[in-house]
This record gives structure tokens, sequence and C-alpha cells, in this order.
């Protein structure tokens, strides 16, 4: 990430509520989620289930509208996006989901997946150009014989495969962010590194930004320069990623560390001192107020149920929200 760039997404104290059937208090699903995305660059967003990963996703497909905040794609707000405009932007900014099955028709072989992209978007300039595009498309995402390959159904590749038809996708359509909710987690281990390299090489040569979603600290260490963790909502630790795993300063990010099996436990002194009150993640809603980790955190103050603290920087590019860290102390 160049400091000078601009970038390609600016996002501002998004907020997405979500109605509750016959409740008066609508789920808070996002609460003051800020930040940035710039090109070639993935930004991992971690988190448990319901923290609300996959909605921030949604919000920025436009499968969901936003209740408030601020959401720049290239300098322009999408919210008021119609018609022909949400098209272009779709094209500029691709979904990739966990089950990549879902994403495509098991009627059509892969030869269909990829040459109705191509030709929506215009990128051959007639059929004729079709075979030798495809084939090519295939070769780059790894899947030979490419000719073999593109006579094939979906349901004839393995659960990795598929996912590299579908990143042939959204090369294709030559998006320019993938927004890649769990795009591994349903392989086999063995096939996700793989994966995880191909997007990779998406990066760094087609200078693709990638937002990636996951439970995974690992893949996220692996994968993604920078990291923002998620808890309720709420972006409560961000910043690069060595410097979470390394460093990590709010409670809820040392919890999700000392989670993950060695070798990225540097923490393991603390962690035998790291117990959770209780394992309740609370329901946020509008008029919930304070720290949504308070219930399970074992250096809560009284502060921490009353507001949510304000953003500390711990270093240029680290920041928490944390009242341990805010200068105020305990
Ligand atoms: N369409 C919806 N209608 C109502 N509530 C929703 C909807 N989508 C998400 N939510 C709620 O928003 C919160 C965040 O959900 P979200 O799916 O974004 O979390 P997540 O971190 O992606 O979880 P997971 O890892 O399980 O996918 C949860 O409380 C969820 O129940």
């Amino acid at each position: 990430m160049s400091s000078e760039s601009k970038p390609i997404f600016s996002v501002k104290k998004l907020v997405k509520d979500f109605p509750t059937a016959g409740g008066p208090n609508s789920i808070r699903a996002l609460n003051d989620v800020s930040f940035e995305l710039f090109s070639g660059e993935a930004m991992a967003v971690v988190g448990e289930s319901g923290s609300g990963k996959s909605t921030i996703a949604r919000v920025l497909s436009l499968l969901h509208d936003k209740s408030a905040g601020d959401l720049n794609f290239k300098e322009t707000e999408i919210s008021g996006f119609s018609g022909e405009e949400i098209k272009r932007y779709r094209q500029q900014v691709q979904m990739i989901f966990q089950d990549p099955y879902g994403s495509l028709n098991p009627v059509h072989t892969i030869y269909h997946h990829l040459a109705r992209p191509l030709l929506i978007h215009k990128k051959v300039k007639s059929k004729k150009e079709l075979p030798d595009k495809i084939h090519a498309l295939l070769e780059e995402v790894g899947l030979t014989p490419a000719v073999e390959t593109a006579k094939k159904f979906p349901f004839e590749l393995s659960g990795g495969q598929r996912q590299r038809v579908c990143i042939a996708k959204t090369l294709a359509i030559g998006a320019d962010v993938v927004l890649a909710d769990e795009p591994t987690s349903a392989l086999d281990v063995s096939i996700r590194l793989g994966v995880l390299n191909l997007m990779q090489k998406m990066k760094r040569e087609h200078n693709v930004a990638f937002m990636y979603i996951t439970h995974d600290l690992a893949t996220a260490r692996y994968f993604a320069e920078r990291t923002a963790v998620m808890y309720v909502g709420h972006m409560v630790e961000w910043g690069e990623t060595e410097d979470i795993i390394q460093d990590p300063q709010h409670p809820y990010t040392q919890l999700l560390i000392s989670a993950v099996p060695s070798p990225l436990k540097r923490h393991q002194k603390e962690e035998k001192s790291l117990h959770v009150k209780n394992k309740d993640i609370p329901t946020w809603t509008a008029s919930s107020v304070g720290c949504p980790f308070v219930g399970r955190c074992i250096h809560a103050m009284d502060k921490c149920s009353q507001s949510m603290p304000e953003i500390t920087k711990i270093s240029e590019k680290h920041f928490v929200r944390c009242f341990l860290h805010d200068g105020s102390g305990q």
C-alpha cells in the first residue's frame, strides 16, 4: 500500500442495521466501520461468526443498503448507484464465496461460464476470439489441460478447481476489487494454499485489491498485508497483519490469537492468564452502548460499559479501540 496513492475504497463510519421481526430495535450488524483499501493489496477481515464480516462485503457489493456512513469507490459515493451504474460497478467489484458450486450453473460447461462475462463485458471483439481467450484464462488459473477443462461441467471438477473457475471469471471481467468471503474455508487444507497463491498472483500481476474475509488468522497472515479485527460489528483493532499477530493490543485480538495453534502463538505466557469471562456474544442494537467485548473481557472497567473507546494509534499503521490504550488507563 502506498501512502501517496488514492484508495480504491474509502469507507467511513459505516453502519448497517437489520430490522428484527416484531422487535422495536434493529440488529446493528455494523457500527462505525472505517477503512481504506488500495489497489494490489489484501486486507483481511477476521472475527468470529456474527461479527459482521460478510455484511461488510454485502454492503460493498450493493447487495444490502447501508444505514449510514460513506462508501466511496474511486472517490465516488456508491450508495446512490442504479441501473447501468450498478452494472458497471459490479464489473469492477466482484465477490467470491465460500461455496464455489453456488456461483456456477450446473447445466453449463466451464467454457460457457467464461464466455458469458467475456461477451457481456465486451472483452472480446467477436465470438471467434473466445476459445483462445478462454483457454488462456484457464491456463492462467492453473486449470490444465485448458481445452479439456473448458468442456467439463462444474460437477466434474473438485472444490479447489471450481474456486479457480470463479477466479478465472473475475479475471475475465477484469475486476479491480475482489471481495472474497471465506474463499478457501470449504477446501481441503492441501488445496487452500494453491488458491491463495493464485489470488496472490492476481494481486501482484493484475493489481487486484482483495478484501479477504476469514476466520483463519494463519491464512490472513499468509495472504493479507493488513488485517482488521471485527467483534460484534465493531472494528476493534487494525493494522499491518504482522503487527496484529505479533503485537495484538485488544483483549479480543489476543483471545483470537491464543486460539490459533502454534507457530502463530508468541503469547503463550499471556495466554495462561487470558481467561474469558463468559462466551455470550451480545446482540448489538442501535441503542446498545459501550464496548461489545466488555462481557468477556478480564480487563473490563466501568467505563467500558458506558461508551466505546475512541481510536488509539499504537504505531504509524496500527490502531485499536480499547480503554487500556487510550491514555486514561485503568
Ligand atoms: N439479512 C439479514 N437479516 C438480518 N440480520 C442479518 C442479516 N445478515 C446478517 N445479519 C446479522 O448481522 C450480524 C452479522 O452477520 P454476518 O453474517 O455479517 O457475520 P459474519 O461475521 O460474516 O459471520 P459468519 O462468519 O458466520 O459468516 C449477525 O448478527 C447476523 O445475524
